[in-house]
This record gives C-alpha cells, structure tokens and sequence, in this order.
C-alpha cells in the first residue's frame, strides 16, 4: 500500500492507494469516530462482491445500506433526499459516518449529503472507478446537477480519507476506464509534462489495466491534484486548472440532460476544444495540440463535440459556468503542455473559431 496527504490548513487527510484494501478492517475502521456507518453505493455496484467485502470489514459497527439508482441522470435532489430518507429512518446521529462506494457520482452525493446531514457528518471516500480515483473522490468538490448547470448546487467538504482499492477497476466497463483517462491526460496537460509523456509511453498498459501502470498514474494523478487543492482550496484562483476542458465539457453534458456522454468524454471533447482556443491564441503551437489529440485518441475518447450541438447552444450553456465573473467568461487554457492558466484576456473571434473549428476532420488527419 501507498498513501500519500491532502495537506489543508484545517485539517489534513490522507489518500491510501493498493490492492486489497477493501478487506483491511484496521484501515477501514481508523477513519470512523462513532459507531453508526452508512454505506452509500448503487444498485450496480451492489451487485459487485465489494460491498459485501466492506461490510465484513466493518463488522462490530451499525450499519445501514443505502442503495441508489445507477446514473448521472440521478446525481438530484430526489436522489439526495432518499439519502436523508435513509440515514433518518435508520436514527442516524451527527456522529455517523457515510462512506461512498462507487464512483463520482455516488461520491459527490454521498459528499454532500455528508456536508448538510444534521449540518455535517463524516464521510470517506471509497472509489471504484478510474475517474473518481484520480479525481473526484479527492479535494472535497460535493454537489448535485441542476437541469440548467452541471453541480450547479454543492459544497465544499473534505472526506476524512480517501480509500483507493484498485482491485475495483477490475471489473469497470473499458467505456468507463476511458473516461478515467481523461481527467489523467488533463493532469499531464495541466501541470506535470513528464506525465504527459509517463502517458504517452504506458498508455497501452493502461488500457490493459496493469496494476503497475494503473497504480502510478492513480498515484500521480492524487499527488498533482492534492497539491493544487492544497494551495487554494475553494477555487479562489489556482483550483481552476483542474477544470481544463471542462467549461465546453458541462456545456455538453447540461445541453444533453446529463448521461449521454460519460463526464469524461465530455471532458475529453472539452479539452481539445480548450486546446484549439490556446492554439486559436498563438499560445501552443500546433504539434502540442495534435500530441495530446493524438493521446486522447489513442485512450478512446471523442476529440469532437457532438455534432448535433450548435455555437449558440455551447454560448447559452457556457454561460452559467461557475468559473463566469461579473458576466464574462473564463477559460482554462494551455500555455504550453503541463502549464495551464485561467484567462478571461481573450477575444472573442478567437472563441468563436473555436466552436467553429472542424474537430472531425482533424481526428481524420491524425
Ligand atoms: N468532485 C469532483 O472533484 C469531481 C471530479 C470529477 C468528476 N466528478 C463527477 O463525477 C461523476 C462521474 O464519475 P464516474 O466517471 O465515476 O461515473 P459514475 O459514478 O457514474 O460511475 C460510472 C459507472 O461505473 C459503474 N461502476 C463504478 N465502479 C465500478 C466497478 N468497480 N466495476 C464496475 N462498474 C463500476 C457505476 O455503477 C456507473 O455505472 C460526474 O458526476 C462528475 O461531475 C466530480
Ligand atoms: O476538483 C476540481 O476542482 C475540479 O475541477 C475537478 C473536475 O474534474 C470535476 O469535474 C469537478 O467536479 C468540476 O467542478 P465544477 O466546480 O466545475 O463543477
Ligand atoms: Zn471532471
């Protein structure tokens, strides 16, 4: 096992990354204070021998099943108030500790349900998805959709830790392992150019789900992203470049009602469309823009929007992004590959070639 800390002024946590720790019951139970555990999953996963797995380990405490539709389409007020409904029935007290297990979904829900249960309760994070592994169940992001914007509602609320059993990926769907892909190529593009290139050399590994090659792109991932949460942890400035890609990403989730397109591939499109902007901008040339066309494919991802989406629906959506200020829009773009800044200097002809550029006939080329 590896573990690696969320370092934050007011209270650290730490991320544990390795195979097999669904069954460590001295790992599992370090992280609970009381004696109630809410185990929040969906139906899929419940299905898979990993919440049995976590239930014998949590034997001796007072548990509750809270089991939730499987979907992106599902991350709403209904779906969290069945929660409530849950943990209320069951008498849970402010002590309680909820654990996610699933993925992005189940823990940004898990997370704010946490954050709101009797003005706040415990959670761990417990991912089994690629995608919620590097990313989601890491820097305390919670929330739900809103039929208008993507986790449009939410708070900010750090888990105690982050449980990261890799044996889970096992059994994802390769559509989902892909989409995991994404947020990982983003953090290359971001901040971490030897990664990109970790990538480029190990992406086939990645595919075939070595457990070495998975475990050093999770743990990559988890180091890159707790250092920038670290530094600002409520998105005030720096947090943003996590959201490379993703303005033009929720854009498309939102326009397609959430769960068409997997979040990743959204932010796989997203990203290549952030990376045309920063070339649109002189800023990358157009090799580094193919380069990282070129892994996003090679990862089975989309580098083109939908093609039904229009430059007007991409506006009215882009609109309510959270990163929007005093009315104008602000993207993150690259400066070059593994340098990414949060800009609202560009103009707008620049944007508007941008969701005009033909991202098919680039994806023929490569
Ligand atoms: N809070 C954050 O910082 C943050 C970061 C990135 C993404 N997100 C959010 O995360 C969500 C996407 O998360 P996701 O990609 O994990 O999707 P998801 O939670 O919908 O999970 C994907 C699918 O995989 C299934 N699944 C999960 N684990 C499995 C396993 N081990 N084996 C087989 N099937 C498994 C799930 O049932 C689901 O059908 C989006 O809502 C996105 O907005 C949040
Ligand atoms: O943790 C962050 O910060 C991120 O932006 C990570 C993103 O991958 C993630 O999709 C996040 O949920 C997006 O946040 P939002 O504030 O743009 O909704
Ligand atoms: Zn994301």
């Amino acid at each position: 096992m590896h573990s690696l800390q969320v370092p934050l002024p007011e209270r650290s946590y730490p991320i544990y990354i390795g195979s097999g720790l669904l069954s460590q019951h001295e790992l599992l139970t370090r992280h609970i204070g009381g004696r109630q555990v809410a185990l929040v999953t969906n139906e899929s996963i419940g299905k898979l021998p990993y919440l049995a797995q976590l239930e014998q380990s949590l034997q001796g405490f007072e548990l509750t099943r809270i089991i939730l539709p499987d979907g992106e389409a599902y991350k709403n007020w209904q779906t969290l108030q069945r929660i409530f409904d849950e943990l209320l029935k069951a008498r849970h007290e402010r002590s309680t500790t909820l654990i996610a297990l699933g993925g992005g979904v189940v823990g940004d829900m898990t997370g704010f349900a946490a954050a709101c249960y009797q003005r706040g309760a415990q959670f761990i994070q417990v991912p089994t998805t690629l995608l919620a592994q590097v990313d989601s169940s890491v820097g305390g992001k919670t929330g739900i959709n809103h039929p208008l914007g993507k986790n449009m509602i939410g708070a900010f609320y750090q888990p105690q830790a982050v449980i990261i059993d890799t044996g889970t990926l096992q059994t994802l769907p390769e559509r989902e392992l892909s989409a995991g892909l994404a947020e990982v190529i983003k953090y290359g593009l971001i901040a971490d150019a030897d990664f990109l290139a970790f990538l480029e050399s190990h992406m086939d590994a990645l595919l075939a789900r070595d457990e070495q090659a998975l475990a050093q792109a999770i743990s990559r991932s988890c180091a890159i992203k707790a250092q920038i949460v670290a530094q600002d942890e409520r998105e005030s400035g720096i947090r943003a470049i996590l959201n490379l890609g993703h303005t033009f990403g929720h854009a498309i989730e939102t326009h397609q009602g959430y769960g068409t397109w997997l979040h990743g591939e959204a932010v796989a499109a997203g990203t290549m469309m952030a990376l045309q902007m920063s070339h649109e901008l002189d800023w990358i040339d157009q090799a580094a823009r193919n380069r990282a066309a070129g892994l996003l494919l090679r990862a089975k991802l989309p580098i083109a929007p939908p093609a039904d989406m229009t430059e007007g629906d991409f506006m009215r959506h882009m609109a309510v992004d959270k990163k929007v200020q005093n009315g104008r829009l602000r993207l993150v773009l690259l400066k070059k590959p593994g340098k990414a800044v949060i800009s609202a200097d560009f103009p707008a002809t620049a944007l508007e070639a941008t969701l005009a550029f033909d991202y098919q006939s680039l994806q023929a080329q490569l």
